[in-house]
């Protein structure tokens, strides 16, 4: 048949234009698309659909009338009918799916969403169910929600930088996905971190979704389980190192700043720390660049002990801290805290590090180990005996408080948990590490072994427990606390570094937002729903400090930074169109 019938619409048809579907499947075609978002366009454009909400007058102007039922319903009226569905789903992988496929068709209706009815949310787009969706990303895969480059794009990193459709970003949160919370390398599959953490840039730091950029940098995986997975989106190949690594991510680095310029933001996230601390080393003085699991878990965990303190009284220097985990998160908070320490007492930061002490998976870090230690564990060697098991170290220590960061599940058992107990009279015990099958233990634990003594924190969320007749709230002690507040006050400040003082100005501001009311119910984190509040009072203190260290390109400084922050912040409320 002569392309020419098709062209004429043979059999009432609609007309075949450029050839597409008479087109064999060895021929070419050109996918061609239009840019006035008008009619289907319009509807299945994410960025301004708003489904049945388009108003009577909208739906003409707009050539949606006919494309949608007739009623037309509010935004609120939208909300409640989804939050009612998603409400049906019993598996919360099924509720993650739901909402992401919401965020491909309605992107405000998303956000609404999540700030509205942000501690039920939460828990599906963050952690623990973001790390299940990670696993078997490549069975729930749709459309690509963000950048990938992998080994094959290298020379070419600028070129595919240029193929996302925003071209003014602000924040970029990368992974190379080789360890994806506590579940280790997840390859390529590690996209839902950098999706789901620009989410919360979006819902509770108030940055516009279209400046956010997520990428997942794909060296392959040493994963067998996901090279063996016929279903598996990475590259099937064992991950590269050495020199071909750090090329690939080198060039990245260059290709961003040239795209996007000295003031976007990067975001290290769930890289192994044999490259984390290297990459944060390499590029803090020539990019805007922050490692959340070092540096955001360092800011949240500081603020949770400052805040403590209103609880279990004296001040930060009085206190011994026994990590189980040396890693990116269990250094990166010691750290923190010798520096916030060593503000406080002017003591130097080597004085400080002495009451902080570290376990890894061979036991306590000691001077006798030093030469066998990775660089970023060494300044924790300090002079002791060598104790192989958390619970000798809990002894030997006596710490105040204990800090999981280890990525392995219960390994808070009941014995520590008691030997904490009889040495205070209120320990203080974060079990950080997720999502939830990882956590050192639950709060349910936590609170019966030590008898109700525990104020107790987590890095993913626990329901309230009841223990002789009382309610006892565990706060969830995560970075989602920082980063979205800490990324914003960068941003409204024009920062082109980031500082150890900018980390200690957000914990400091987190810790001021606890109230009364939360230390009563013995927390030492607000709640999430108030955290376009607390973000705000973040990026403000975070600007104030950038500003102060004379490392603000906006100028000049806004004279109220919290209303200012306030007033940057991106709300979805539907827009009414012309
Ligand atoms: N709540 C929050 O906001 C955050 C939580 N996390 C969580 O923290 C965990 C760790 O992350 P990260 O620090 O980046 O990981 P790393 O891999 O950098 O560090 C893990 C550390 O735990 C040690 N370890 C592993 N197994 C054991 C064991 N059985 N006993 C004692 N120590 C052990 C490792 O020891 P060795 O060095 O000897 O191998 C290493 O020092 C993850 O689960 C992550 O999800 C991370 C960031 C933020
Ligand atoms: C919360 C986080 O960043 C992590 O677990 O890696
Ligand atoms: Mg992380």
């Amino acid at each position: 048949m002569a392309t020419e019938d098709f062209v004429n619409g043979v059999g009432g048809g609609v007309k075949d234009l450029y050839g597409e579907d008479s087109a064999t499947e060895d021929q070419l075609i050109t996918p061609w698309n239009f840019s006035v978002a008008s009619g289907c366009t319009l509807l299945r454009d994410p960025r301004y659909n708003k489904g049945l909400a388009f108003t009577e007058k909208e739906r003409d102007a707009h050539y949606v009338r006919g494309l949608l039922p007739p009623a037309v319903f509010t935004q609120e009226l939208q909300e409640k009918r989804l939050m009612h569905n998603l409400r049906q789903y019993d598996v919360p992988l099924h509720k993650y799916i739901a909402l992401m496929d919401l965020q491909e068709r309605n992107e405000r209706l998303f956000y609404k969403l999540m700030i509205d009815n942000v501690e039920e949310l939460l828990p599906v787009v963050y952690t623990p169910t973001v790390g299940e969706a990670c696993q078997k990303y490549g069975s729930i895969y749709r459309r690509p929600q963000g950048l990938y480059i992998s080994l094959k794009e290298k020379g070419k990193i600028l070129e595919v930088l240029k193929n996302w459709p925003e071209k003014t970003i602000q924040v970029i949160v990368v992974t190379d996905g080789e360890r994806i919370l506590g579940l280790g390398d997840l390859g390529c599959q590690g996209m839902g971190i950098p999706v789901g953490k620009l989410s919360l840039y979006t819902a509770l730091g108030g940055v516009r979704p279209s400046s956010c950029l997520p990428i997942t940098i794909d060296v392959g995986t040493n994963n067998e389980k996901l090279l063996n997975d016929e279903f598996y989106i990475g590259l099937r190949q064992k991950r590269a190192t050495g020199k071909e690594y750090a090329e690939l991510l080198e060039e990245f680095m260059h290709a961003v700043k040239q795209n996007y310029g000295e003031k976007v933001l990067v975001q290290f996230e769930d890289f192994a720390n044999h490259n984390a601390f290297d990459l944060l080393d390499k590029y803090s003085s020539s990019h805007l660049v922050f490692n959340d699991d070092i540096q955001g878990t360092a800011s949240v965990v500081l603020a949770g002990l400052l805040a403590s303190l209103k609880l279990v009284g004296g001040t930060l220097a009085d206190h011994t801290f026994l990590f189980l985990g040396a890693g990116e998160a269990g250094t990166g908070i010691a750290e923190l805290i010798a520096l916030e320490i060593s503000k406080q007492t002017k003591a130097p930061v080597e004085e400080t590090r002495k009451k902080i002490w570290l376990v890894d998976s061979k036991g306590l870090i000691v001077s006798s180990r030093l030469q066998s230690l990775q660089h970023f564990k060494k300044p924790w060697a300090h002079e002791h005996e060598p104790v192989k098991e958390l619970l000798n170290a809990v002894k030997a220590i006596k710490p105040t408080v204990l800090i999981g960061s280890s990525g392995v599940g219960k390994t808070f058992t009941k014995e520590v948990v008691e030997a904490m107990a009889s040495l205070n009279e209120k320990p203080l015990i974060l079990a950080l590490s997720n999502p939830t099958s990882q956590s050192e233990c639950t709060a349910e634990e936590a609170y019966t072994w030590s008898k109700g003594k525990a104020i107790f924190a987590s890095g993913s969320p626990f329901d309230p427990v009841e223990y002789e007749g009382k309610v006892f709230v565990p706060g969830q002690s995560n970075n989602a606390y920082i980063f979205p507040g800490f990324g914003l006050g960068l941003i409204i400040s024009g920062a082109i570094r980031v500082r150890d003082e900018m980390l200690l100005a957000a914990s400091e501001a987190l810790a001021a937002q606890v109230s009364q009311e939360n230390y009563d119910k013995g927390l030492i984190y607000p709640p999430f729903t108030n955290i376009r509040k607390i973000s705000a009072n973040i990026a403000a203190s975070v600007a104030a400090k950038t500003y102060e260290l004379g490392l603000a390109s906006h100028l000049p400084r806004p004279k109220d930074l919290v209303k200012y922050a306030e007033s940057c912040m991106y709300s979805p409320g539907y827009r009414s169109y012309r």
